[in-house]
């Protein structure tokens, strides 16, 4: 059986060969949960950046030769791959990342999910034969592989988010340069090993870590790159877009969120509390489909309040390693500190703090759970994502006023309502701005559904059928001279 540590390379991986040396010197990698150093990593500069986009540029006629199936093949074995080492590659992540075991399982589980079901839609890349308003000429419409991507990547998800890009990216016959988070490499570095035992040809896949600005500003200036993939903040992505603009890429963007989850007086209390821990909770809330804001109606707004506060109480904090811990450390002191700004600005402003509200005695970045009741569309969390334990709970009267308050903000990610009133569904689903509804559920991420957002969360979807159009160039081809012959 596999070790964490066998998936633990501190090197990176451009064209094939492991470097373990880069002109940016190292990044230190700590675990969250112990303050303890992991390991370093080498930092690249433009010169390995470039040398791994010329290692996927040279990569890509052969794979985008390769048929469907071929590659098909090939991206069964990655998920195998995955699969055969689920709980080595859990632990790792759990290590550089801080979320529970359980979930770092579900997360790889879930990576070796997208890269089936993309090996699967590889068969399915379909055109079209458009009838002609010519006699004499034929209309073929084909779709090609657009070139090498790039693909940053955050650190929240620091397996899945490849996954979803790396999936696609693959089977439609592009091949891949990925930067991910400097918090956690690792889990991206393994993406090399598991590509090499795989049998991915060389070059197909290249992991660099390094310098955000230096590695980005490569990615998105070479004209080689033909399209940029990026997961994370809503501001890394204006600066993004921007970048790539100068070179006319392709771009996905998957962005921050500000999702509400609206619990009408009508709504299954006990149903909506169990999602509620599930979208605000998991990750330790540091998901961008995560609640940020709770409506609660005020016929049950104090009975969902009560109802949260105690389940939101049975959580248990400490490292992702040990049995029962549901939440782990946040990522980082930044991180931590960031909420607990949001927390004292709510408190000035006359929230109440129903539990946690403060960081926790375990130390490092560990934050208690927390249920802020009274919550006003004045306090910082109205507006900014949190990334973080905390549920506002907000309260309202009216439908109309609620899906005022859920479409008040610039992100358009998931949102969430629960109700059994099946009018209200349709109509509400209907009036909210996201890409993203969960209605009497609050885990909605799976491989077969398009994940995006709308306004500034995003451009393009992950996952689904959708996933594959943008790694692929639409080419019309008309073919003439075919009239009968004099
Ligand atoms: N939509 C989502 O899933 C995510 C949203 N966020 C939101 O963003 C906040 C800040 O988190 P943070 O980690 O700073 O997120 P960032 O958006 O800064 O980081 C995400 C990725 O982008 C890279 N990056 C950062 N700046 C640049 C740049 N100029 N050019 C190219 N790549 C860049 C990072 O590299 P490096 O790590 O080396 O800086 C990382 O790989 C969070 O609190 C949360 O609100 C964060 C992560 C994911
Ligand atoms: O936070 C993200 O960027 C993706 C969330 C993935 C998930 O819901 O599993």
């Amino acid at each position: 059986m596999s070790k964490w540590s066998d998936f633990k390379r501190d090197a990176i991986f451009v064209g094939g060969r492991w470097l373990d040396k880069a002109s940016g010197g190292t990044i230190d990698v700590t675990d969250p949960a112990t303050g303890k150093m992991l390991g370093s990593v080498p930092s690249a500069g433009v010169e390995e950046t470039r040398a791994a986009i010329e290692a996927a540029h040279a990569a890509f006629p052969a794979w985008a030769a390769k048929t469907a199936q071929e590659r098909a093949v090939l991206l069964r074995k990655l998920a195998d791959e995955i699969l055969k080492h689920q709980d080595a590659l859990a632990e790792l992540l759990t290590r550089e990342q801080g979320k529970p075991l359980a979930e770092a399982r579900g997360e790889v589980g879930m990576s070796a999910a997208y890269v089936l079901w993309f090996a699967e839609e590889a068969r399915r890349v379909y055109g079209d034969v458009i009838p002609s308003p010519w006699a004499d000429r034929r209309i073929i419409v084909t779709k090609q592989p657009l070139g090498v991507v790039g693909a940053i990547t955050p650190w929240n998800f620091p397996s899945s988010m490849l996954a979803r890009k790396i999936g696609p990216a693959l089977a439609a016959g592009c091949t891949v340069v990925a930067k991910p988070a400097s918090q956690t490499p690792y889990s991206a570095l393994a993406w090399g090993i598991l590509a090499e035992k795989a049998g991915i040809p060389t070059g197909v896949v290249n992991v660099v870590t390094g310098d955000a600005r230096t590695v980005g500003g490569e990615l998105t200036g070479n004209p080689l790159v033909r399209k940029i993939t990026f997961t994370g903040s809503t501001p890394v992505g204006k600066v993004l877009l921007k970048q790539a603009a100068d070179t006319v890429k392709k771009v996905s963007m998957e962005l921050g969120g500000n999702a509400p989850f609206i619990v009408f007086d009508d709504a299954d209390l006990d149903r909506a509390v169990e999602g509620a821990i599930a979208a605000k909770f998991r990750n330790s809330g540091q998901t961008c489909v995560c609640t940020n804001r709770f409506y609660a109606q005020a016929g049950i707004y104090d009975a969902f309040v009560e109802k949260l506060t105690a389940a939101v109480k049975k959580l248990k904090l400490g490292s992702g390693l040990e049995t029962g811990v549901t939440q782990g450390p946040l990522i980082d002191d930044k991180a931590i500190a960031k909420v607990e700004e949001m927390v004292a600005d709510a408190k000035a402003k006359g929230g109440a703090v129903a539990t946690g509200g403060k960081r926790s005695e375990l130390g490092l970045s560990f934050y208690e759970p927390t249920v802020i009741a009274g919550a006003t569309s004045a306090m910082q969390f109205a507006r900014e994502e949190i990334f973080g334990p905390v549920a506002p709970v907000f309260r309202f009267e009216t439908e109309e006023e609620a899906l005022r308050l859920a479409n008040d903000t610039e992100y358009g990610l998931a949102c969430y309502f629960y109700t059994r009133d099946l009018g209200r569904t349709f109509r509400v689903s209907e009036a909210l701005q996201y890409g993203i509804v969960g209605v009497n559920e609050g885990l909605v991420t799976t491989e077969v559904a398009p994940f995006g957002g709308v306004k500034e969360s995003g451009l393009g979807s992950e996952g689904s059928k959708y996933g594959l159009q943008d790694y692929l160039d639409v080419k019309y081809t008309c073919i003439g001279g075919i009239g009968a012959t004099a």
